[in-house]
């Protein structure tokens, strides 16, 4: 009896097991009410993120020519090309008269240079003292040693000579003197017209941080206000950040952009932004380089690579050197490393709103041989203005 009782105790516990696993096979089977379900369950309203919907992921890139560069020993990279895929595009302001409307901008040395000049120069008869708070005075406005001994020896010259007590004559006379510093007759137009047919190439060089990449993308705006078509190369490969925001700017004004893979070669993109701008008919080809000034020999091959194998499509036309107004000296050191690295045709002065040292203006070109071309106001995207001489010199003196 107990024996019999054991074996129908056993059949209803296996039983019962049996049911127990075939429920919960068949709950997972049929799969977990979904969140959503459980709210209809539950009768109350939570937010679910929306599941992606698969399919094929668009970045808006196509396929460009895979470029072997051989003759250099350089890595083949693949580059690829940005067009730009915004459709409204913004129509840039006209590069004319921008340094009239910036030059508020200027404040900071046109108090310190213009009118701290200007006070000490019309007080009537100027002792030694007042004469060396001049060339202090310009000193530290980073117009440097040379060009402050020129300046002062002049002034001294003429006011003796001319005996001026009145301040407007003074003004004149400190203005003529400044226009003649700053160099009136260099030749500071962009050169971006290639020869025969081909594009004007213009390479942009400078220390990474200084708006090399900002100004590569205004460049682009005051080329296409003058009704050129442009075309822009990130060879900045180092920093994936760089190519995006180059790519941002000239979308803004219907620019396509050639890019690489990050790290990938930059001579290579050079390369093909100047064979495409060939291809194309494109007037003027942008290529923003890297400038990362580790070692200069380092900084030598990059640059020198970039330019060798970029003129195996076309000649570079400008070499402009991108200079932060606000970094004195260490701006001035820049200059000269990048200098002897590349031939620079121009010279960029970014940040010059706001900073006391307007003088680096005539530092710079003195240092280099070369004209500052264009000035950076401010971080609007048409801050970028032509440099003019006399504009110059009356915004400090206004
Ligand atoms: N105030 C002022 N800011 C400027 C000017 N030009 C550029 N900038 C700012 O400087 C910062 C650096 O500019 P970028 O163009 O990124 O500098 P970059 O040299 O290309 O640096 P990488 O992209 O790291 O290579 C940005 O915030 C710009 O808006 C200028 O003329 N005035």
């Amino acid at each position: 009896m107990t024996t019999e009782l054991l074996i129908i105790l056993l059949i209803a516990v296996v039983v019962v097991a049996g049911a127990g696993i075939g429920l919960l096979v068949s709950r997972k089977n049929r799969g977990l009410p979904s969140p959503r379900d459980l709210d209809q369950i539950t009768e109350r309203t939570i937010d679910h993120p929306e599941e992606p919907e698969p399919g094929p992921v668009d970045d808006g890139l196509l396929e460009d020519d895979f470029v072997e560069l051989d003759e250099t020993g350089a890595p083949a990279t693949e580059t690829t090309v940005d067009e730009p895929t915004a459709p409204a595009v913004e129509a840039p302001e006209p590069p004319q008269g921008r340094m009239m409307r910036l030059r508020a901008r200027l404040a900071r040395s046109q108090s310190s240079l213009g009118k701290g000049l200007l006070s000490l120069l019309g007080g009537g008869k100027l002792s030694d003292d007042d004469w060396e708070e001049i060339e202090d005075t310009l000193l530290a406005a980073d117009v440097g040693v040379g060009p402050t001994t020129e300046l002062v020896e002049n002034l001294r010259a003429r006011l003796s000579t001319e005996g001026v007590s009145d301040t407007d004559r003074a003004r004149t006379i400190l203005r003529e003197e400044l226009i003649g510093l700053v160099g009136p007759s260099l030749d500071r137009t962009l050169h971006s017209t290639g020869d025969d047919g081909a594009p004007g190439v213009v390479l942009v060089v400078g220390v990474n941080g200084t708006g090399k990449t900002t100004t590569v993308g205004r460049l682009a705006r005051v080329l296409v206000a003058e009704e050129k078509t442009v075309l822009l190369g990130a060879a900045d490969t180092f920093r994936a950040a760089a190519a995006d925001q180059l790519e941002t700017w000239g979308e803004r004004v219907g620019v396509p952009t050639v890019r690489g893979p990050e790290g990938g070669d930059p001579a290579s993109v050079g390369f093909d932004a100047v064979k495409r701008g060939i291809t194309e008919g494109t007037d003027v080809v942008l290529v923003d380089t890297a400038g990362r000034l580790h070692t200069k020999a380092g900084l030598m091959d990059e640059l020198g690579k970039v330019k060798r194998v970029v003129e195996k499509q076309a000649p570079v036309t400008e070499v402009l050197l991108v200079i932060d107004a606000t970094t004195g000296q260490n701006g001035l050191t820049q200059a000269r490393v990048f200098s002897e690295v590349v031939d620079v045709t121009g010279v960029v002065l970014t940040k010059l709103d706001g900073t006391a040292k307007g003088g680096i203006v005539v530092a710079v070109q003195r240092e280099l041989g070369v004209p500052v071309k264009f000035v950076g106001l401010g971080e609007g995207a048409d801050d970028l203005a032509p440099f003019d001489a006399e504009e110059f010199v009356d915004a400090l003196l206004a």
